[in-house]
């Protein structure tokens, strides 16, 4: 039987985001770079045939209006940080009955069947580490089990200690979180997201765009 998840996707105000990404493209084009980064994660998130619904927590207008045309619902920030922004969406506004998975809105190279394939694995609450294997992209709970979300700093370690299982799988779309030029580099040689790549091809950063996920 295939389960239906509710996604949450945190989203920091943009004009804040990603401040260990600022240079990799000029000063004025950074916020539009997060809010790319943004929608090709929440567009691969909506085109998985196991995610029912995605909820965007945010304050951020952009990003707001930017959900909403993608189809997904927008929550407040309730404030005090990621992982409250995390819990306030998985816990309060989804509930406690939904199969509920959050992931960090910085996943261009995102492809709907990975994180399908991940979502098959999950049974009690389950993370996926990022690619550099320290930081968490994604953390699931079935219904009836609190999120709680441990994200910030070296997660991965704090989600196995706190009793998540780690899920193992050839995922590295969904690995691929953008905190560094370097991230940059890796998510355009995996192939970004139609906005990500968009941008970033008409900074001449790159000659090619594959087609959106
Ligand atoms: N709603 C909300 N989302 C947040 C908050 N802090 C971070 N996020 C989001 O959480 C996800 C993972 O965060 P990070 O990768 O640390 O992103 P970041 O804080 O923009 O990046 P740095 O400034 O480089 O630390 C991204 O989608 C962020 O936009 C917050 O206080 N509220
Ligand atoms: C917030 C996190 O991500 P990053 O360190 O990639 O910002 C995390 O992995 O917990």
């Amino acid at each position: 039987m295939v389960r239906i998840w509710t996604a949450v996707i945190p989203v920091k105000r943009l004009g804040a985001a990603k401040t260990r990404l600022r240079g990799a493209v000029p000063a004025d084009r950074h916020p539009e770079l997060a809010l790319a980064m943004v929608r090709d994660t929440a567009a691969a998130v909506l085109a998985a045939g196991s995610v029912g619904e995605l909820l965007v927590v945010t304050d951020d207008p952009l990003a707001r209006a930017a959900a909403r045309e993608l189809g997904a619902r927008v929550a407040p920030d309730p404030g005090g940080g990621l992982n409250a922004a995390m819990r306030f969406g998985a816990d309060e506004a989804a509930g406690l009955a939904a199969y509920r998975v959050v992931l960090t809105g910085d996943l261009p190279a995102l492809r709907p069947e990975q994180l399908d394939e991940a979502l098959a694995r999950v049974s009690g609450r389950a993370f996926v580490p990022d690619a550099a294997g320290t930081g968490t992209v994604l953390l699931a709970a079935p219904p009836g089990r609190p999120l709680d979300p441990r994200f910030g700093g070296p997660s991965a370690a704090a989600h196995a200690d706190s009793g998540a299982a780690l899920l193992h799988g050839d995922w590295p779309g969904l690995r691929q979180d953008v905190d560094t030029a370097a991230d940059l580099a890796a998510v355009l040689a995996l192939g970004a997201g139609g906005h990500t790549c968009a941008l970033l091809h008409g900074l001449g950063m790159t000659t090619e765009c594959a087609p959106a996920a």
